[in-house]
């Protein structure tokens, strides 16, 4: 029995096009400048600064190759933990000064409210920082959808393609593993989520179907139908 549904934001609950045409040029266009305000006085920005140099081996006073390497973790779409916090606190700026809506599929802004009234427990795992995930879902076009969720994870908890990181959500929700559906449009994703012990649902939004013996779905609606099921 499902109890627990944990599921991707990027390509399943919201638009690609909205990350990559929206939010990550959104992010390109004010991470200088907002580093540049910040990265001397202010205690969060410099400790992400320190984990970009650390991992890039620019020097640490060096802020124009810094916001080099940041430009160039944006474009090759790294999942780095130190840009998706940075870029979690320039959306926060996008969002509050209402630059930015965030896109939500209407199925699933539909199933989300539906499955947390139903009484299943509702969980994200991005790449995306965990305040980048209650902004994206705190902010859409439809409302806010923060109230729909128990508990947020990021890289912190491990990447996306690591089945430990499945087993360190497990041991966090401390829940057995076949009552958790994880949902994600990433077929690497799914394996390794499956490899900790979880059902899971392939979103393929867009394009053919594949060929697959994983549970496929178009829409959050079908999804639903494997949790009338299981
Ligand atoms: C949390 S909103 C921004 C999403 C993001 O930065 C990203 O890299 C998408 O990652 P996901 O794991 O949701 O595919
Ligand atoms: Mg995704």
């Amino acid at each position: 029995m499902i109890r627990v549904v944990l599921t991707d934001i990027e390509g399943t609950t919201s638009s690609i096009s909205f990350v990559h045409d929206v939010l990550f040029p959104y992010a390109s266009e004010h991470l200088p400048g907002f580093i540049r305000a910040r990265y001397q006085d202010n205690p969060a920005v410099a400790g992400q600064l320190d984990a970009v140099a650390e991992k890039s081996g620019v020097a640490r006073d060096d802020v124009d190759g810094l916001i080099e390497v940041l430009q160039g973790w944006i474009r090759e779409d790294r999942k780095e933990t130190a840009l998706k916090a940075l870029q979690g606190m320039v959306w926060e700026q996008g969002y509050q000064q209402g630059e930015l809506k965030a896109h939500i599929y209407a199925d699933a802004a539909e199933y989300l409210q539906r499955w947390h009234d139903r009484g299943l427990r509702l969980f994200v795992y991005s790449s995306g920082s965990v305040k980048a995930q209650k902004l994206i879902f705190g902010f859409t076009t439809e409302g806010d959808f923060t109230p729909f969720f128990s508990g947020y994870f990021d890289t912190g908890i491990g990447g996306k393609k690591e089945a430990d990181s499945y087993r360190n959500i497990l041991s966090e929700l401390g829940v057995e593993a076949g009552t958790v559906l994880f949902l994600s449009d990433v077929e690497a994703e799914l394996e390794a989520a499956e490899q900790a012990g979880m059902q899971t649902a392939w979103l393929v939004r867009e394009g053919d179907l594949p060929e697959t013996g994983r549970f496929v779905a178009r829409d959050f609606a079908e999804v639903d139908t494997l949790l009338q099921k299981r």
